[in-house]
Order: C-alpha cells, then sequence, then structure tokens
C-alpha cells in the first residue's frame, strides 16, 4: 500500500538526487517532444477505440516502420499507449484525455505548450534583459484571429477540468444572482457555475477579440449569457448592479502586483456587500515546482506577469476588507482564495480538510508531507533493544522506558484513522518545535485527537523529569516502537543510513489524525 496524498516542494531528494537526477532535468525536453508529436499526429485519435498494427499505423502516416516501432514503444512506456500481442491500443488516460471530440480533450492545451517553447529558448537572454524580450509586432488580423482562437481552446481543455474540481467547493449552497467572470476566455467556468446554479446571470468580461469568438462558441446560451467588451487594467464600467459573485480564473497571473493590485481595486468596487470573490490561479506555496515553473513562463511569454504568493493576494484582499480562510488546494496544480466581506459566507465553503490542513503545515516549512492511512504505520520489536542497546539517551528524558510501549502504541493507532508522514531535517530541536507546532494547527483545524510522535530524543529543555508529564514533549517513532524506515520505505520516499559526517540527514514525524 502506498500513501493517499502528497505534497512536495519538488521532485528533489536530498538523499536520492545524484547525477540521474541532473541527467532527468536536462532531458525532461524529450518528454515534451514525444506527446507534442503524437498530438500533432493525432495518433491517439486514429487508434480510437480500435486495435491497430504497427504496419497500420505505418501506413496510415507513410511513416518508416522501424521509426514508428520506436516512437510507439516510447508512448507505450510512458503509459500512453497499451500493446497486446501485435496490436496496439489507447490507454485508459489517453482514451479520456487525448481523442479529439472527448468532452475532456486536452489535446489543443498541449499544442498551445508548445507555442509557448520558443520564448524558453530565450530565457538565458530574458533574465539579463530582465523582461520578455520577444514581441512579434503588428501580426495580421486574421493571424491574430487564429492565434487567439487556439488560445481560447487550449484554456478551454484546462478551465473543462478545472471547473469540474472548483464547482465542488459550492455544492449545496445557494449561489444566485449575478456572476461576473473576469477575463471569462472560453467562459467555461461560467458554464460549469451555470449548470450547478441555473439562476445566476453571468457576465463574461474579456477582450473584444475574445469575447467576439467565444459568443460563437456559446451560442445556445444567448439568452442566459452577458458579455462585457473592455480591458481590465483600466476602471470598469457596469451598467448592471453589483455583483454577487466575481471570479477571476488564471487572470493575476498575468500581471504585475500594480495591475493586480489594480485589478482587486475594480473587483472590491464591483462586488456586492454579500458578495463572494473567486480566485483561481498558480501560488507559490502549492506545488511550488509547477508554480515556480509558470512563473518562469510568464517571464518569458508575457510582458510582466508572475506568479504571486496566495498570501501576498490575501493579504491584498483583507486591506480592502474582504475576509478569506487562505489558499485552498486543489487536488491539482492549481488552488484557490475565496474572500467575501462576510465572514459568514466563507464557513459553507466546502473544503478537503486534510488537504487544506496539508497546505497549512507545508507553510511551517516541511520538505514533503503524506499523507498514510494509519494502517500503513510498520513496527518493529527491535526498535526498544536499539534504544537500550546502542543509545547513550536511554532513561534520558522520554525516550524508552519512559515513551510509548510498542503495544501501547499500536493501539493508539487503531484510535486514528490517518496520519501525515512529516519530513524535515535537523537541528532537531527546530524539527521538534515544528512537529508541535503541526498539531497545533491540525488541532485547531477541528482535528480534536491530533496527536504527534517526532524524530530523535526531546531536544526542547536541558532539564527534564523523566517520569513527569510535560505539555511539549512527544515521543519519538522509533523510541515507540515505530519502524520508521520500513513504514517510509512503503511510501516511496527514501531514508538512507546516515554513513558519513557531512551525508544529509532526514528526520521524520507522525501526526495521527482521526
Ligand atoms: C489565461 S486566460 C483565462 C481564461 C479563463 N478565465 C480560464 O481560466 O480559462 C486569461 C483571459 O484573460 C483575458 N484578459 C487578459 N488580459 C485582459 C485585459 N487586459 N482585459 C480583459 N481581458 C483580459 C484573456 O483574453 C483571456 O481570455
Amino acid at each position: 500500500m502506498q500513501g493517499l496524498v502528497k505534497m512536495l516542494n519538488s521532485f528533489y531528494d536530498p538523499q536520492k538526487s545524484g547525477v540521474q537526477y541532473l541527467e532527468d532535468l536536462a532531458c525532461a525536453y524529450w518528454n515534451s517532444q514525444v506527446i507534442f508529436t503524437a498530438v500533432e499526429l493525432e495518433l491517439f485519435t486514429y487508434i480510437g477505440t480500435e486495435q491497430r498494427t504497427l504496419t497500420e499505423i505505418s501506413k496510415h502516416y507513410t511513416s518508416d516502420e522501424n521509426a514508428m516501432q520506436r516512437f510507439l514503444n516510447t508512448l507505450t512506456i510512458l503509459g500512453l499507449l497499451v500493446k497486446y500481442g501485435e496490436y496496439y491500443y489507447n490507454s485508459q488516460l489517453a482514451s479520456e484525455y487525448l481523442i479529439k471530440d472527448k468532452e475532456m480533450y486536452q489535446g489543443d492545451s498541449i499544442l498551445w505548450r508548445k507555442e509557448l517553447y520558443s520564448n524558453w529558448q530565450d530565457l538565458k537572454d530574458t533574465l539579463i534583459h530582465g523582461k520578455r524580450l520577444n514581441y512579434i509586432p503588428d501580426e495580421k488580423e486574421e493571424i491574430l484571429k487564429q492565434k487567439t482562437k487556439k488560445y481560447i481552446k487550449a484554456m478551454d481543455c484546462i478551465a473543462k477540468s478545472k471547473a469540474k474540481e472548483i464547482v465542488k467547493h459550492f455544492e449545496g449552497l445557494n449561489l444566485e444572482g449575478n456572476l461576473l467572470d473576469v477575463g471569462a476566455g472560453s467562459g467555461a467556468f461560467s458554464l460549469a457555475f451555470l449548470h450547478e446554479f441555473p439562476s445566476m446571470r453571468p457576465t463574461l468580461f474579456d477582450l473584444s477579440s475574445v469575447i467576439d469568438i467565444t459568443k460563437e462558441n456559446l451560442e445556445g446560451y444567448q439568452c442566459k449569457i452577458s458579455y462585457h467588451q473592455g480591458n481590465i487594467l483600466e476602471d470598469w464600467n457596469f451598467k448592471t448592479e453589483k455583483f454577487n459573485v466575481i471570479l477571476l480564473s488564471n487572470i493575476l497571473h498575468a500581471y504585475s502586483e500594480k495591475e493586480v493590485e489594480h485589478i482587486l481595486n475594480q473587483v472590491a468596487k464591483w462586488s456586492d456587500a454579500n458578495g463572494m470573490i473567486i480566485i483561481h490561479d498558480f501560488f507559490m506555496e502549492h506545488h511550488s515546482l509547477k508554480a515556480g515553473l509558470s512563473d518562469l513562463n510568464m517571464m518569458v511569454n508575457t510582458y510582466n506577469g508572475k506568479v504571486f504568493e496566495g498570501d501576498w493576494v490575501c493579504k491584498t484582499l483583507r486591506s480592502l476588507g474582504f475576509y478569506d480562510e487562505g489558499l485552498i488546494p486543489l487536488k491539482s496544480d492549481t488552488a484557490l482564495i475565496i474572500a467575501s466581506r462576510k465572514k459568514e459566507l466563507l464557513k459553507e465553503i466546502h473544503r478537503e480538510p486534510k488537504q487544506y490542513l496539508m497546505l497549512k503545515l507545508k507553510a511551517l516549512g516541511f520538505k514533503n508531507i503524506q499523507l498514510l492511512s494509519s494502517d500503513e504505520v510498520c513496527f518493529t520489536e527491535s526498535a526498544e533493544v536499539k534504544c537500550q542497546f546502542g543509545c547513550e539517551h536511554y532513561g534520558l528524558g522520554k525516550c524508552p522506558p519512559n515513551s510509548l510501549p510498542i503495544e501501547k502504541t499500536k493501539k493508539l493507532l487503531k484510535e486514528f484513522k490517518y496520519g501525515l508522514l512529516l519530513e524535515g531535517e535537523p537541528p532537531t530541536k527546530d524539527f521538534q518545535l515544528k512537529i508541535i507546532a503541526a498539531e497545533k494547527e491540525a488541532y485547531q483545524q477541528g482535528f480534536y485527537k491530533a496527536f504527534s510522535l517526532w524524530a530523535g530524543p526531546c531536544s526542547l529543555c536541558h532539564q527534564c523529569k523523566p517520569q513527569s508529564s510535560c505539555p511539549k514533549a512527544r515521543p519519538s517513532m522509533e523510541g515507540s516502537g515505530i519502524d520508521v524506515f520500513e513504514t517510509v520505505k512503503n511510501l516511496k520516499e527514501t531514508l538512507e543510513p546516515v554513513k558519513n559526517k557531512n551525508d544529509y540527514v532526514k528526520y521524520f514525524g507522525l501526526l495521527l489524525l482521526e
């Protein structure tokens, strides 16, 4: 069994990442090129629900059979095709997302990623220059229109899957009234809200060149949707009353702090007193690697876009009189900020409590956090023996035998359904303080039974009465009979014995949750 959900900063692992990690970083674009080519060839659409032989596929593309066989082999290893005997099929993933005309088709978004690639090649010069270098002057109107169409289609692919995830947070609420979709793009978010809350009246606000295309695409919704053409960087001007819900999806990252402040000021001006603001975007605190790369993507591909800290956006909203409950992470790479002048309104929003807690704990500085089921924790009788024979701390502080005996730990874990495996690093005292802070945060978020086990002998105080209770001390995982190595290994993490003085040391703590 493996951990349920993982929240980590990057794929870098100080105990594992060596030269292979560097090689994989350097070759990452090979993966991109494979998927770009397969989507461009419409290979998955061609295979569809059929079984195809190599000869059939090669004939279809008039390609060299040997070269095609090597390409198909790699797609199979990547999990996009399945080979059975002499036949190739689409994998389940490809069937759902890579066949044209399927509801959740992602091909347009994948090909848009390819369009963005050329400016990435200017990254070095962009760093020197401080901003994007490469602007194509005055493209012909028709070319621009085709490009905008492509862009809107790409946004639509992503928005359709995100919208499903986002709307879930509002299930059961009675959202009604005017919805303003700022930088609406394809309008996929408005449609998702309209589907869930049919009495809402969406207004799609975008540049005129985009609105023209969106109108064409949403012809069937004429009577339900209004359009507003304009520039969000200017003062907003609506003939209607204020808005009950204002949505900004993937808008903030296209602009600078100053511009975002202007946009949020306009949001404040046009938000009804009982209104709600929904911001969906990349934020540095969530999926940090993707957020960081998206930030660079903005640097090379926009005139001054950047990915913000969710914390900064929340503070800006608070300065405008709004309440929020911090970042609400989606299961995917983006997150939500939901704000309102009415604090009570925020209580009704659904969020997955453990995911939300994990995000909060990440801000405490843990390297990696993994949700596991409590029955994934392994035990070993050798733990206490190793403490007794071989450790100078035996009998001191809350170390064995003043810790939890293995049988008691096993019993204790039966009371909990989940645990968070929290990874950190020395100094021990800092790590242990973080564990205590994590337990407190969990308790405050409603996990009233939350209890933590940390790593190593207690390093918080110099003096300690081993037999008495202490508000700060917690048992260590290993001193309570837990096989930390086995537990970590089963979760597909690495934990190497420290052999040399300069080896990187990992600490693990376990926060138990009901
Ligand atoms: C990344 S797309 C997001 C679209 C949609 N909200 C979504 O999440 O799929 C950004 C949208 O904002 C619009 N936009 C960007 N700058 C704008 C501006 N200055 N005024 C009006 N709309 C703008 C773009 O035309 C585009 O449709």
